[in-house]
């Protein structure tokens, strides 16, 4: 249905009102889930070598050394899924799982959940769980950063300050698949977790500024092993038949690139006020931001 006039004008202030006051919402869930939650696994929420596999170590450790070039990290890294999609191991089996018990123990209880985004029903938004601080923000700046820095220096990936942190999960009866986007992000980084699943393959089109090929290129998700890809680059997930998956997906966005032009509406972004990383932006060097064009 086209909608014009009056009712458009409604809709987009509903919208916007949904857009402002996602932040202070947030921040009450955030609250209470740190007053009331008793986690099941208390240790994952603070990042730890032994949580990473080790041939991501390895990777990071080269993306850190004086002598690393970007040819040597594709060369070492040697899977690319479609054009520059990186995959590799980034997690160990024992934390995907312990993270999914941690999640489903958070799903029954009786506590507030944000959900990521208005295409995802079920997903959890890893900050209100409190993972942002200890786990979050150290793994974007001392391990994903440096591997960004050197696979996408010209869309922000060395400088990406903030992220928006969430797992997405597709079971039978609730979500099964992800329509066709691109990611309010510079560069996100897609980690399948687990469980077992049937069909469910990612796909990645153009990039949202090139014209369409129709053209795409699948990749079965294995548990453990992430892709790094640039936001802006199109993808969609098939729906599963069977099983459940659970993937954890973090958003990282750089203001130095964002500032100059929305990504998600190709504007000079017009900044709303918000609270904690909002939509990435700043403003004298606060990330508060979140841009309210539509
Ligand atoms: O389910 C997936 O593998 C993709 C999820 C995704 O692209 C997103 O949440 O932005
Ligand atoms: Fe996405």
């Amino acid at each position: 249905m086209d909608i014009s006039g009056p009712a458009k004008d409604n809709k987009l202030e509903v919208e916007l009102n949904r857009r402002k006051n996602l932040g202070p919402d947030s921040i009450k869930r955030r609250r209470e889930v740190a007053s009331r939650y008793k986690p099941l696994h208390r240790h994952l929420y603070k990042l730890e070598d032994k949580f990473l596999s080790p041939k991501f170590q390895e990777l990071v450790e080269y993306a850190r050394s004086h002598h690393a070039t970007k040819e040597g990290l594709v060369k070492a890294i040697s899977s690319e899924a479609a054009e520059r999609v990186y995959s590799f191991p980034v997690f160990t089996e024992d934390f995907c799982r312990e993270l999914i018990e941690e999640l489903i123990h958070f799903e029954q209880s009786d506590l507030p959940k944000g959900r990521p985004n208005t295409m995802n029903n079920y997903g959890i938004l890893l900050n209100e769980l409190g993972f942002d601080e200890e786990f979050l923000t150290p793994l974007r700046e001392r391990y994903l950063m440096p591997l960004s820095r050197l696979l996408f220096p010209t869309e922000g990936g060395g400088d990406l300050d903030s992220h928006k942190a969430f797992v997405v999960t597709y079971k039978m009866e609730e979500d099964l698949d992800l329509n066709y986007h691109y990611d309010n992000a510079e560069v996100t980084l897609n980690v399948s977790l687990g469980k077992e699943f049937i069909d469910g393959v990612l796909y990645f089109g153009d990039m949202r500024t090139e014209p369409r090929r129709e053209k795409y290129t699948k990749y079965v998700h294995k548990p453990t092993v992430g892709l790094l890809h640039r936001g802006q680059h199109m993808h969609g997930a098939m729906p599963i038949s069977d099983g459940e998956r659970y993937n954890l997906i973090i958003w990282m966005r750089s203001s130095k690139v964002r500032n100059k032009l929305c990504p998600m509406c190709d504007q000079e972004p017009e900044l709303v006020k918000s609270v904690g990383y909002g939509d990435g932006y700043t403003r004298k060097e606060e990330l508060v931001d979140v841009c309210s064009t539509l």
